[in-house]
C-alpha cells in the first residue's frame, strides 16, 4: 500500500439551499490503494461526502484535491471516478457485456479493444460466459458483480461504493463482502465504500471515518476505532459496549462505581468528568472476592457462542458480560478486567475537537513556560 494521497477535504461544508448545513468543516485524507469506509447512521452526511468526490454536487466552502489539485468545479466525467449506486442503476434494456461496455463505447474504443476490455473486467468478478445474459435473468449478486464490472472496465482510480450491499440477503451478503475485499487486493484501486452497518465496516476496511450529524466522530483502522472508541457515540455505534460514567483521578488513574482503577490512559485535566467502555468481552467472571468490581446477575441469554450477561454493580451502573461461562440469575459473582481493558472517552467530542483541545493545553502549557 502506497502512502501516497489521492483525495483531500480541506474544510469541507455543504449546504443544501439554505438549510444548516449537513457537512461541517470536514478534513481527511485518502490514500491511494487501500479500502477506506464511511459509517455513521442514516442522514449523517455519506452520500453527500460520495457525491462530492464523485463531482455530482460542489462543496459550499472548503477545498477538495485530487492528486494535490484542487477539483471543485470539475465535472463528473472528467474525474478518474466511478461509482457503483445502491440499485446498481444498471440498464434493463441491454445485456451483460453492453451494459459493462457501455461507458467504452461512449469514449469510441475500437470493437476489439472493448470486447478485450469487457472481457477481462467481466473475469475480474467471475461472470466470464454471462455476456450475452440479459441483466432481468441475473441474480442480485450477479447483478452487483456486473456493476462493479462496469465501474472497473474504465480504469478508475477511485471507486465509490454506496451500500452496494444492502439489497442483498445475510448469507449473499457475507459473501459479497469477501469478493469485494479481495477484488480490491487485487485491483489495488482506491475503495470508498459507505455503509451504516458497524460490522460490514469492521470486515472490510483497512481504514474507517465514523460519521454523525456532518462531522467526522472518528477515523482509523478497525482495531483502533473498535477498542479505542472517542466518545459515546463511536463507542454505541461500534458493537455493544459498557459506558458508564467516572472522573479521571490523574494520569493513569480512574474512578468508576465509586473506586479508583488503574488505567492506560492519560493528558485529560485532573477531575475531568468522562466516560469509560469496557467491551463485554473484555469482562471476566470471576469469584466475588476476587474481582474488581461486584455485581448482581440480572439476566442471561445463551449466544451459542457465549452467554449474554447482564447486571449491576452497588452504585447502580449496568454491565454487560460476554462469557463461556455460565451464570445464575441473582447471584453475585466479581468482574475482572485489565487496566488495558478500560477506555476512557471525553464527552462528546470529536476527533478534531479533541486535537483542538490538546493543541490548547500545549499552548498554554508554552505562555507559561
Ligand atoms: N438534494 C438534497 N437536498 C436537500 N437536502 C438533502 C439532499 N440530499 C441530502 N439531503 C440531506 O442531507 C443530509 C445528509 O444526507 P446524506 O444522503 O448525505 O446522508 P447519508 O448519511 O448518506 O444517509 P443514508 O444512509 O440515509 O443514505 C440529510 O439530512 C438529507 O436529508
Amino acid at each position: 500500500m502506497s502512502d501516497e494521497t489521492i483525495i483531500r477535504f480541506e474544510q469541507v461544508t455543504k449546504r443544501y439551499d439554505h438549510d444548516p448545513p449537513v457537512l461541517k468543516a470536514v478534513s481527511f485524507e485518502i490514500k491511494r490503494g487501500r479500502f477506506y469506509t464511511l459509517l455513521g447512521p442514516s442522514g449523517c452526511g455519506k452520500t453527500t461526502i460520495l457525491r462530492l468526490i464523485a463531482g455530482f454536487m460542489e462543496p459550499s466552502e472548503g477545498n477538495i484535491y485530487f492528486n494535490g489539485k484542487v477539483i471543485n468545479r470539475v465535472p463528473a466525467e472528467k474525474r478518474q471516478v466511478n461509482t457503483v449506486f445502491q440499485d446498481y442503476a444498471l440498464f434493463p434494456h441491454l445485456n451483460v457485456f453492453e451494459n459493462v461496455a457501455f461507458g467504452l463505447r461512449i469514449k469510441k474504443l475500437s470493437k476489439e479493444r472493448i470486447v478485450e476490455k469487457v472481457t477481462e473486467a467481466l473475469r475480474f468478478v467471475n461472470l466470464a460466459g454471462y455476456e450475452r445474459r440479459e441483466i432481468t435473468e441475473m441474480s442480485g449478486g450477479q447483478r452487483q458483480r456486473v456493476a462493479i464490472a462496469r465501474a472497473i472496465v474504465n480504469e478508475p482510480e477511485i471507486i465509490l461504493l454506496d451500500e452496494p450491499l444492502s439489497a442483498l440477503d445475510l448469507k449473499l451478503r457475507t459473501e459479497m463482502q469477501h469478493e469485494l475485499r479481495e477484488l480490491q487486493r487485487r485491483l489495488g484501486i482506491t475503495f470508498i465504500f459507505v455503509t451504516h452497518d458497524q460490522e460490514e465496516a469492521l470486515a472490510m476496511s483497512d481504514e474507517i471515518f465514523v460519521l454523525d450529524q456532518g462531522i467526522i466522530q472518528q477515523s482509523g483502522s478497525p482495531t483502533d476505532i473498535y477498542d479505542e472508541p472517542i466518545n459515546r457515540f463511536v463507542a454505541d455505534f461500534i458493537g455493544e459496549s459498557n459506558i458508564v460514567p467516572g472522573r479521571m483521578l490523574r494520569d493513569y488513574l480512574v474512578e468508576f462505581a465509586g473506586r479508583p482503577f488503574e488505567c492506560v490512559d492519560k493528558g485529560l485535566r485532573p477531575d475531568e468528568a468522562i466516560e469509560i467502555v469496557i467491551r463485554p468481552e473484555d469482562l471476566e467472571m470471576v469469584a466475588p472476592d476476587q474481582g474488581k468490581l461486584q455485581m448482581t446477575v440480572d439476566s442471561q441469554l445463551f449466544r451459542g457462542v457465549h452467554y449474554e450477561i447482564t447486571g449491576h454493580d452497588d452504585a447502580g451502573n449496568r454491565w454487560l458480560v460476554h462469557s463461556t461461562k455460565k451464570a445464575t440469575v441473582g447471584s453475585r459473582t466479581g468482574l475482572d478486567f485489565d487496566p488495558e481493558a478500560i477506555h476512557v472517552m471525553r464527552f462528546g467530542e470529536s476527533e478534531e475537537e479533541f486535537d483542538r483541545r490538546l493543541e490548547g493545553y500545549s499552548d498554554a502549557g508554552a505562555d507559561r513556560a
